[in-house]
């Protein structure tokens, strides 16, 4: 091991209440809005080929055309209460929403930049309204911020010259004093999801952003810190060198899942995913490959099934409302939510050998197992292999508890249960109740003939 004074500062998973919390959402929705979504990809008539929330950065634009952007800032149909519906009603049980993308505009009246709300024609604070709206709803608020800032003029990619190291202190007080500013300003707030870090200049801020993450924890004890914020001492990001996680979760799964449980490496973690194949903030054109519900369910159900949170991203327009398309996503996922979400909510990876039909997830410190169903096998069995000293004591459809399902021994520790697939092609939830297997090994159910 490595002596580190700037590295992780915890091993294992923290076990307070806090987190524990964070740990059993599974579903949250993901927020990305701000100047950028008034282009929505599109500037004079032609379509910005990369994310929208990046046009700033198109040679196609004057940087400060789109800085301009901000004398348009007026979302009037800006309701924070339909966005919380719309998260809430998906089964959604937290938000991570950008206070700060890249870009530098601040979707709250900070104090230390003019390039805020508080300068646009709707002048009002807007993460106060959707911090209230989202905890009113009952979900948990984490917020977006974007250490990397095109607008502010100390920001540096690296920092070469003496000029360029004056210049970058002067950002590094502005970023230690909005992060404070945020945390103060919504204390409600739960955690922090952080960007914009991968450059030099800020990989070399080890022991500023230690003590960063030091102070914000110290005023906000509980707070929930990606991995994404620091680098160690010799500049290894999420993971120090020692590799172990930086921060409490860890933020690497970008529109893309872990595939085994060895690629989590014992961590939290949350997937962040878009719906189109890659948008965060709005684009006009709703193009390219959509994920439909079944999909985004099927990402959820394996996100759960190995120890993470799936957060998925809407777009609101610049208008400030939300598009049709998300909406009825939103709303399919949900239908499916109020039907199957216990083996989604507090569940945790089950340690239980992957099968083809689907995924495994358990419900934490209960002996409930739920087998998701994506993949029906034409023989309607479907196998489930067990620990040593583990039975099944019954098993049924989640959505009918009182009709037990036919259990074979296959052979030891090794059964199929039968299940009628469901007459849509729709997931579905078979939950095991197990229980320790009596020393003589009897169990409750036909033995293979
Ligand atoms: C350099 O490639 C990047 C950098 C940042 C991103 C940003 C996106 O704009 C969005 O905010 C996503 C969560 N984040 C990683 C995406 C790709």
């Amino acid at each position: 091991r490595i002596k580190l004074k700037h590295g992780s500062h915890r091993e294992g998973k923290r076990t307070d209440s806090v987190m524990q919390k964070w740990r059993g959402n599974g579903l949250g929705q993901f927020i990305h809005w701000g100047l950028y979504a008034i282009p929505g990809g599109e500037w004079n008539g032609k379509q910005y080929n990369g994310a929208a929330e990046w046009i700033r950065s198109w040679n196609g634009i004057p940087k400060s055309a789109y800085d301009s952007l901000i004398y348009k800032f007026n979302p009037i149909n800006f309701n924070a209460d339909e966005w919380a519906s719309i998260a809430k009603n998906m089964g959604a049980k937290y938000v991570t929403i950008t206070t700060k993308h890249h870009d530098g505009f601040c979707l709250w009246p900070s104090k230390y930049t003019s390039y805020t709300v508080a300068n646009s024609p709707w002048k009002k604070d807007i993460m106060k309204p959707l911090v209230d709206a989202y905890d009113k709803a009952g979900l948990d608020v984490i917020l977006y911020f974007s250490i990397m800032d095109w607008n502010h003029p100390g920001w540096r990619y690296d920092i070469k010259t003496k000029a360029d190291s004056i210049a970058f202190e002067g950002f590094k007080k502005f970023t230690r004093n909005q992060l404070i500013e945020l945390l103060t300003m919504y204390p409600k707030a739960k955690g922090l999801w952080f960007d914009g870090t991968w450059d030099k200049s800020w990989v070399k801020q080890a022991k500023f952003a230690d003590e960063l993450e030091a102070e914000m924890r110290k005023l906000r004890p509980g707070l929930i810190i990606g991995s994404r914020f620091r680098a160690d001492e010799y500049g290894k990001r999420h993971f120090d060198s020692n590799n172990v996680l930086m921060g409490d979760y860890e933020q690497g799964w970008e529109r893309k899942l872990p595939n085994s449980i060895a690629d989590v490496h014992g961590n939290d973690w949350d997937c962040v995913m878009t719906i189109p194949e890659n948008q965060w903030g709005y684009n006009k054109a709703w193009k390219g490959h959509i994920k439909s519900s079944n999909e985004l369910i099927e990402m959820t159900a394996k996100a759960v099934s190995l120890g993470g949170n799936f957060v998925l991203n809407f777009g609101p327009k610049g208008d400030g409302s939300i598009r049709d398309e998300e909406k009825k996503l939103a709303s399919e996922i949900g239908d499916w939510m109020k039907v199957n979400s216990e083996a989604i909510y507090n569940c945790e990876y089950s340690g239980l050998e992957k099968q083809d039909w689907g995924y495994f997830t358990k419900k934490r410190e209960k002996d409930k197992v739920y087998l998701i169903i994506f993949n029906t096998p034409v023989s309607g069995a479907y196998r489930v292999k067990l620990p040593a000293k583990t039975a099944i004591a019954k098993s049924y459809l989640l959505t009918n508890p009182n009709m037990d399902l036919r259990v074979e021994e296959v052979h030891s520790n090794e059964y199929f249960i039968y299940a009628k697939p469901t007459t849509e092609a729709k997931p579905f939830v078979i939950v095991l109740d197990t229980k320790k297997k009596e020393n003589n090994g009897g169990n409750n159910y036909e033995k293979a003939k």
